[in-house]
């Protein structure tokens, strides 16, 4: 298959990898030293499931040296979306796939703005992985794998050639009967652990031991569920509870992309996580105290992070 992977990051570079590691032509949208690095020596990824190196067919960060491609994993950030869609747009052809793996529920929504409906897929994934050094990817923890699907829950014949591609990657994969819902329960565990962990600046394991801590994750969850029922979107207790499983079973040390982000000092996806659910709640009419202040908390460290 002909692919583009649009950012060559933690989810990017190691599933973009994988993709070309099993023979499709992967070209890598990548900037700066990591480019550089990619371009001379290719991609290394170091993973608890096995070492790889891989050459990208295009290593570039100018999309019109890349062909179209059947298929675009968007690797960036959710806020850098708008910027990738705009880019790739004039690549896209009419059975190019658009598949954004980043956390966040608007994701799609923003694709939509500037890419044809037609074209994108629905999809999230699952991977604890970082850039370690320029042209180098760390998977750390979790079986990655990718959840996807047709924005309609149709099972379409490229959805079934995507997973036969996905499959011959050795990527774990699934195509569930809801997409919207897969996409929301993602958030909606993110949303309530992201925020807490970047102002605690602990990892989960020391988040669960304070029954407050606790209780505030179940206050955001809870006001999660109450913005995306009146979207429509089926989140039920027993979601909530699955998350807190996941809270309650995460090992010792295990951070979120997003904690890292904050904790670093970094844009992180603050604004499209608890941001989204204050911002959309505002719109429903919905009151979410929690969310707001841990918006509101961490907006100036935001703020300072993107002047810099
Ligand atoms: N990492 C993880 O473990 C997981 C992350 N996620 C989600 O996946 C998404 C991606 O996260 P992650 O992989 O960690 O992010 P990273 O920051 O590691 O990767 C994003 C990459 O995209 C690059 N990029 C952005 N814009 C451009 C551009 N215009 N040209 C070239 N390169 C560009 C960035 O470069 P630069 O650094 O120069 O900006 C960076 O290398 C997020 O939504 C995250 O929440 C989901 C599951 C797990
Ligand atoms: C929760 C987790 C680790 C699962 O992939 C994640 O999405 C992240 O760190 O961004």
């Amino acid at each position: 298959m002909e692919i583009l992977v649009y950012g060559i990051g933690g989810v990017g570079g190691y599933f973009g990898g994988k993709l070309a590691e099993a023979g499709n032509s992967v070209s890598m949208l990548a900037r700066g030293k990591h480019l550089e690095a990619i371009s001379k020596r290719g991609l290394e990824v170091e993973s608890i499931n096995g070492n790889f190196k891989v050459e990208p067919t295009v290593a570039t960060n100018d999309v019109s040296e890349v062909s179209t491609p059947e298929l675009v994993l968007l690797g960036v950030k959710s806020w850098q979306i708008s910027e990738a869609a705009k880019a790739i747009k004039p690549l896209i052809g009419k059975n190019s796939m658009v598949l954004p793996l980043q956390n966040g529920a608007s994701n799609v929504e923003k694709l939509l703005q500037v890419i044809p409906e037609n074209n994108i897929i629905g999809g999230l994934c699952h991977i604890i992985s970082f850039i370690e050094a320029p042209g180098k990817i760390k998977h750390t923890a979790l079986e990655p794998n990718i959840i996807f699907g047709e924005l309609d829950n149709s099972k379409t014949r490229r959805i079934e050639q995507l997973k036969k591609t996905f499959d011959s990657a050795g990527i774990s994969n699934s195509i569930p009967e809801d997409i919207q819902l897969e996409i929301w329960k993602k958030f909606l565990y993110i949303t309530t652990v992201s925020a807490i962990g970047g102002l605690t600046r602990v990892p989960i394991d020391k988040i669960r031991e304070s029954d407050y801590l606790y209780n505030l994750m179940q206050k955001t969850a809870q006001e999660v569920k109450t913005v995306a029922n009146a979207k429509g979107i089926a989140i039920k207790n027993e979601h909530i509870e699955k998350a807190f499983e996941l809270v309650n079973s995460q090992s010792k040390g295990t951070t979120t992309s997003t904690q890292r982000d904050i904790m670093d000092g970094k844009p992180s996806e603050l604004e499209n996580f608890n941001g989204y659910i204050v911002k959309e709640g505002e719109k429903l009419q919905i009151s979410t105290p929690v969310n707001l202040m841990l918006f509101e908390l961490l907006l100036p460290m935001e703020n300072t992070a993107r002047k810099a």
